[in-house]
């Protein structure tokens, strides 16, 4: 089996996201997709500058595709950012086509499941948003329990809080400390002890308020507080895990297993946050996976991909021991969010109960709904032509 073409469609879930499909000669066609966070542009453009390297190829050789991407491509940038993205859609399509090949679920490609389904949380936003009132935050979180999640996450890093003096220096002032606590403990109070809260701070802050607001929300039992700092530092982030009794979550913004090597040994994080579309794909992600079991610590992946890489990433949290968490982020974007994919028992989402089960269908298991595809495809970005 051979590769013969690769095409993408861009579709418009937060932000831009990246559909891949790779054809073959027999006539077999597998889908991926790539992070959204970068916009469209680059990652196809870098999508097209890789094909020609692809074509002849067996696609079933998995990681040797990625690996030959890589290596013939050494000063592209393959060691992060948009290369490393593009390269991740490429190889959730090839993971797709493998499965498909051997008629296997992609869960069994990867070495077979733990648990027939993956709990996830929902994203529940906004910080970002000036009119977010607490009562709208409670109203999502008990909500979102009422669907039978059993984690959530908020945002509070809110960049356009009345409080906040300057955008850029990192640095929480004390009303806006008061009011990310306050948010924290109305919804705490309205979910009560026994679900899990998680609270994202988007890479914004600096080290003396990273621990500030750890120390502030230790009361709250927290699941974790993610990406207190930007990504850059791991021994900055390792300061502040060392002083509080908050969990630290990151990894949303580092690239391969380099990049999470660091994180780990130097002993930044309780729980990691791959993006599985974004860090290197599947096989990548596993081995990320197996690298935080070696310092016993849990995977929960970010995610921020349409119902696509949202199963692909499922096989995967199927297939390892230290699986804890996945997020889901469509709440507020849910309709579109489901008419990409006919979900494999027939059913309108793939999400129930705050879960995903794992389909036993050949490959990643869902297929592109064509119609919702090109009901939301961006303009100016041809639909797999
Ligand atoms: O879910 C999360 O962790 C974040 O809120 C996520 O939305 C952001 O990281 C986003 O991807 C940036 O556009």
């Amino acid at each position: 089996m051979r590769i013969v073409n690769v095409t993408t469609a861009v579709v418009d879930y937060h932000g831009q996201a990246t559909l891949v499909r790779i054809d073959t000669d027999e006539g077999l066609s597998g889908f991926g997709e790539a992070n959204p966070d970068a916009g469209a542009g680059a990652v196809v453009g870098m999508i097209e500058f890789l094909t020609p390297l692809l074509i002849g190829e067996d696609p079933r050789n998995v990681e040797r595709c990625w690996e030959k991407l890589r290596r013939n491509k050494v000063f592209a940038g393959p060691q992060g950012g948009v290369f490393v993205i593009a390269l991740s859609g490429i190889e959730l399509a090839l993971w797709d086509l493998a499965g498909k090949a051997a008629g296997q679920p992609v869960y069994r490609m990867l070495g077979g499941k733990f648990r027939d389904r993956i709990r996830l949380y929902a994203d529940c936003g906004d910080g970002d948003d000036p009119a977010g009132s607490i009562a709208g935050c409670v109203d999502r979180a008990q909500r979102m329990v009422g669907e039978g999640f059993t984690a959530i996450k908020f945002d509070i890093d809110n960049l356009h809080h009345p409080a906040k003096f300057d955008a850029f220096n990192h640095t929480v002032n004390a009303a806006e400390l008061r009011s990310m606590t306050e948010r924290v403990a109305a919804v705490r109070e309205a979910i009560g002890p026994d679900v899990d809260l998680a609270i994202d701070l988007h890479a914004r802050y600096d080290v003396p308020s990273a621990c500030r607001i750890a120390w502030e929300l230790e009361p709250f039992h927290l699941m974790w507080l993610e990406e207190p700092l930007p990504a850059e530092n791991v021994d900055a982030l390792a300061r502040v895990r060392a002083q509080t009794r908050t969990p630290i979550c990151a990894g949303e913004n580092l690239y391969l297993r380099w990049g999470f090597r660091d994180l780990l040994e130097r002993g930044a994080v309780d729980v990691i946050e791959p993006d599985v579309p974004k860090c290197g794909g599947l096989a990548e992600a596993k081995k990320i996976a197996n690298l935080a079991e070696v310092h016993y610590i849990p995977f929960a992946p970010h995610l921020v991909s349409t119902p696509l890489g949202t199963m692909a990433t499922s096989h995967l949290c199927g297939a390892i021991p230290n699986f804890f968490v996945q997020e889901w982020h469509a709440l507020e974007e849910r309709a579109v969010w489901d008419s990409y994919v006919h979900a494999p028992d027939g059913s309108g989402s793939i999400v129930k109960d705050g879960h995903i089960t794992l389909p036993d269908t050949p490959g990643i298991g869902v297929e592109l709904d064509m119609d919702g595809v090109r009901a939301h495809a961006v303009a100016g970005y041809g639909v797999f032509e």
